[in-house]
C-alpha cells in the first residue's frame, strides 16, 4: 500500500488552458438517486465545469447512474435540473449520448454551453468498457475533461475507453479527492486505526477487507464482507446476502483470515430478518435460520472496548459501505461506530455513495466506495493509469 500517491506523469485540466469555441467532453460521475439525497457526486465537479464554460468552452457531459445489468439506469433530467442550480447557469438535458441526434446537439452547442448527455448507462457496452460505444461517445467533443471520482476504479466505455480516441486532462475534482483521502492511505505509526467495511459490492471485500487488513489495526466487517467472513468460518448464513461475487470473496475472505496484521472483530449475535419481515437477535452459534437473512449485527465487546479507546485518545477512522441495513431501520450496529467516530480526537471518513448518502453524518466524506479502496491501496486507479499511459505515448485514434 502507497501512502504517498502521486500524481507525476498525470496530464492535469488546470495546466491546461482553455479557448472559447473548444469542443470538450466532461466525463462525470453522477451516479445519484433521484431523490438527491447526497449531491457531493455532482457539486464537486462545479469548479472544473465553470473553468471550462467561463473560458467559453462547448462542454457536453458524459455521465452513468444506476446499471444496465440490472435495469436500474434512468434518464438523468434530475441530475441537469440541480446542475443548473449549482452552477448558476442553464445546463440542457439532451436524453441520448450517441447517433446523429447526441452529435448534433453537440455540435450545435454555443461557447460556454452545458448540456448533460444521456446516462451512459443505457448501453450495455459502457461497463464492459466497448471500444466501439466509446468510439461513438468520442464524437460528442475534440478534448476530454475526466472527473467523476466514483468511477475512477472502473475501465468504462466513457472514462477510460475514449481515452483511445480524445486527448484527455485529470479535473480538478479528481485531484481534490485524492488529495482528501491521504490521511487514510498507509500505515499511521502511533495512531489507532479503525475501519469499518459493510454495504453490498465485493470491491468492499476484494479490495476493502483485504487491503485496511494490512494497515488498520481493527476491522469491524458489516454487510456483505461479515456474511462472507461467517460462511467462510463455517457458520449457517441462511439467506443472508452474499453479493455479486460470492466465490471470489470467500476467497479473498479466508486468505485475510489465515493471517492478517488487523484485528477483525466478529460479533457474537446478528440480527436476523425472516421472510415475513420478523425480526429478531440470534447467538451465531445457534446458526441464522434457513429462510432468514443478517440484516445488522450487536457490536462485540472488543469493539466496543477500541471505540472507547478511540473516543478517549483519538484515531482514524474509516467507514466503507454500510455495516447494516440502515435504510430499513437497522442501526444496532453503525449508530454507536457514527457515535464514536464523531469524537473530537478521531479523523473519520465515510466513503462511497449510498453509506454517505443514507448515514447521518456531517464529517469527511469521499465520493468514491470502491475507487476509493482501490486508490487507498494502490494510490492508483484506472483512470489515472490511462490518463498517464495517453499522455506519455501521445496516441489517439479518429472516432
Ligand atoms: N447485511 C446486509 N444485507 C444486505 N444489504 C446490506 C447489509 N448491510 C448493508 N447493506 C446495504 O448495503 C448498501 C450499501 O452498499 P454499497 O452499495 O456497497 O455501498 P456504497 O454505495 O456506499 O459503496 C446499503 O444500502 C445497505 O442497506
Ligand atoms: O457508486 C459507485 O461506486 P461506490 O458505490 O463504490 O461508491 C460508482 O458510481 C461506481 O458504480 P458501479 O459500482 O456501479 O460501477
Amino acid at each position: 500500500m502507497s501512502s504517498a500517491p502521486t500524481m507525476a506523469g498525470l496530464p492535469l485540466l488546470r495546466e491546461r488552458p482553455v479557448r472559447a469555441g473548444e469542443r470538450w467532453v466532461f466525463s462525470a460521475g453522477f451516479n445519484v438517486g433521484p431523490a438527491l439525497a447526497d449531491t457531493t457526486r455532482i457539486d464537486c465537479e462545479v469548479p472544473d465545469l465553470l473553468r471550462l464554460a467561463r473560458a467559453g468552452a462547448r462542454v457536453a457531459v458524459l455521465a452513468h447512474q444506476g446499471s444496465h445489468r440490472d435495469g436500474t439506469a434512468r434518464s438523468l433530467e434530475y441530475v441537469a435540473g440541480h446542475l443548473g442550480r449549482v452552477l448558476g447557469r442553464e445546463v440542457g438535458y439532451h436524453p441520448g449520448s450517441t447517433g446523429d441526434g447526441a452529435v448534433e446537439r453537440a455540435l450545435a452547442l454555443r461557447d460556454g454551453e452545458v448540456v448533460l448527455f444521456g446516462n451512459t448507462r443505457h448501453h450495455a457496452g459502457e461497463e464492459a468498457g466497448d471500444p466501439e460505444l466509446a468510439r461513438r461517445f468520442a464524437l460528442l467533443g475534440d478534448l476530454v475533461a475526466v472527473g467523476g471520482f466514483s468511477k475512477a476504479h472502473r475501465a468504462h466505455a466513457s472514462n477510460t475507453g475514449i481515452l483511445h480516441h480524445r486527448p484527455g486532462w485529470a479535473a480538478d475534482s479528481l485531484l481534490a479527492e485524492t488529495a482528501a483521502l491521504a490521511p487514510w492511505a498507509g500505515r499511521a505509526p502511533g495512531t489507532r486505526s479503525v475501519a469499518v467495511l459493510g454495504g453490498v459490492k465485493p470491491e468492499k471485500t476484494l479490495i476493502g477487507l483485504r487491503r485496511l487488513a494490512e494497515t488498520y489495526d481493527v476491522v469491524v466487517p458489516g454487510g456483505v464482507v461479515l456474511t462472507t467472513l461467517l460462511r467462510v468460518l463455517g457458520h449457517k448464513v441462511g439467506r443472508s446476502e452474499l453479493g455479486s461475487s460470492p466465490g471470489k470473496c470467500a476467497e479473498a475472505a479466508s486468505r485475510v483470515l489465515a493471517g492478517s496484521r488487523a484485528e477483525i472483530h466478529l460479533p457474537e449475535r446478528v440480527v436476523v430478518r425472516g421472510p415475513g419481515g420478523d425480526a429478531r437477535t440470534v447467538d451465531l452459534a445457534d446458526g441464522v435460520p434457513a429462510d432468514h437473512a443478517i440484516v445488522d449485527f450487536e457490536l462485540p465487546a472488543r469493539t466496543r472496548e477500541t471505540l472507547r479507546q478511540l473516543r478517549e485518545h483519538g484515531g482514524r477512522a474509516l467507514m466503507a459501505g454500510t455495516p447494516s441495513r440502515w435504510t430499513d431501520g437497522f442501526g444496532a450496529a453503525a449508530r454507536p461506530l457514527l457515535d464514536a467516530f464523531a469524537g473530537p480526537g478521531v479523523r473519520a471518513l465515510l466513503l462511497g455513495g449510498d453509506t454517505v448518502a443514507e448515514l447521518p453524518w456531517n464529517g469527511p466524506v469521499s465520493g468514491g466506495g470502491g475507487s476509493a479502496l482501490q486508490y487507498l491501496a494502490d494510490g492508483t486507479c484506472a483512470v489515472f493509469d490511462a490518463l498517464r499511459s495517453q499522455h506519455s505515448t501521445g496516441r489517439t485514434a479518429t472516432p
